[in-house]
């Protein structure tokens, strides 16, 4: 815990920081919200007004600071600099809605006057594939940060922070469980690039110091989504029953000896992975990087946005 006293923080309640918006340019059309809706049919319109353009706002002045500063880089060294994209990292436990919180951000930005290209890339495509992690034994530990192959992950970031036009990624699938071997994200020519994972605060542990390198070094921002355990445990059983009656049914699917299960099994069973795997990472290695984060969403029971913590310096 950081005390509020000393906190590096800024705490802001919902309606502090609704009114940080002032006015953003960004105006939403009857059309927009509907394709934002699209994202998440359970995203309140209220949430994207109230929090994620006062936080388009913010981060659009922080990239414009970036800019600045890497044109007076430019100006130092008296010749231009390959240009590099922004990148945000977002961080949080499974479930509590970093693809979401990425996608509406994606959303927000590329609609910016300057139309900003954005792309986001996951870190689940870093996990090792399934038939290394049975190898490892950590089958049981998928998210965990020994899962993860994190020098590629380093990798891919160095190259794009060191400006290469094109650098790709690998792809999970939650489809399949597995990582996909024929495919590859590109990444092209992007201003911003959102790194979404459980683990893109971690720091390597005392034994793997070999490289004193870490998945944040490269970003120019980061956010935490935040939120009780039991709150999320509810999000990933309901995702969970969600699946069960979608994706779940496609024989092909991982999980499809699931599919016939009735709610109440498929919720023992979504609670078991939860309690098992998920929620030992959340305490053990997710939520002791809270605090390394530039700002902190902390959303409430109903998935709207209780506070938002913003780092002073
Ligand atoms: N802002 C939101 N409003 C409503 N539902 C949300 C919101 N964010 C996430 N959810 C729901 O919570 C669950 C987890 O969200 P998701 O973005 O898939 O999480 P993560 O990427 O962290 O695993 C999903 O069922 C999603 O629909
Ligand atoms: C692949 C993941 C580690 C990644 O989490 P995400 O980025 O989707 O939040 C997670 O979805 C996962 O598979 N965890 C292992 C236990 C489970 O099946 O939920």
């Amino acid at each position: 815990m950081v005390s509020e006293k000393f906190s590096p923080y800024i705490s802001f309640n919902r309606e502090e920081w609704s009114r940080l918006r002032f006015n953003t340019p960004l105006t939403l059309t009857k059309a927009e919200i509907k394709e934002l809706q699209g994202i998440n049919e359970r995203l309140s319109v209220e949430e994207v007004k109230e929090i994620y353009l006062p936080l388009t706002r913010l981060l659009n002045l922080y990239i414009n600071a970036s800019q600045q500063l890497h044109s007076v880089t430019d100006q130092f060294f008296g010749q231009a600099t390959r240009k590099v994209p922004y990148i945000i990292g977002i961080a949080g436990s499974v479930a509590v809605g970093k693809s979401t919180t990425s996608r509406i951000l994606q959303s927000l930005l590329s609609r910016l006057p300057e139309h900003p290209k954005v792309q986001i890339v996951t870190t689940d495509g870093f996990l090792y594939p399934n038939q290394v992690l049975k190898q490892k034994g950590l089958m049981e530990k998928k998210g965990f940060p020994e899962s993860y192959d994190i020098k590629k992950l380093i990798n891919f970031l160095s190259d794009l922070k060191s400006g290469r036009d094109k650098v790709s990624a690998p792809v999970y699938s939650h489809f399949t469980y597995d990582i996909l071997p024929e495919e590859a994200v590109e990444v092209e020519e992007a201003d911003i690039v959102i790194i979404e994972g459980i683990n893109v605060l971690q720091t390597p542990s005392s034994n793997e110091m070999l490289s004193k390198i870490y998945v944040s070094d490269f970003f120019d921002l980061s956010l935490f989504v935040d939120a009780e355990e039991e709150d999320i445990q509810r999000w990933y059983i309901e995702r969970f029953k969600i699946l069960k009656e979608s994706a779940f049914k496609d024989p092909k699917s991982y999980f499809n000896r699931y599919a016939s299960l009735s709610d109440f099994e498929a919720e023992q069973v979504a609670a078991e992975i939860w309690n098992n795997i998920n929620k030992k990472n959340l305490d053990l290695n997710i939520y002791p990087t809270k605090y390394r984060a530039n700002i902190i969403i902390k959303k409430g029971k109903d998935h709207l946005t209780e506070q938002i913590n913003l780092r002073k310096v």
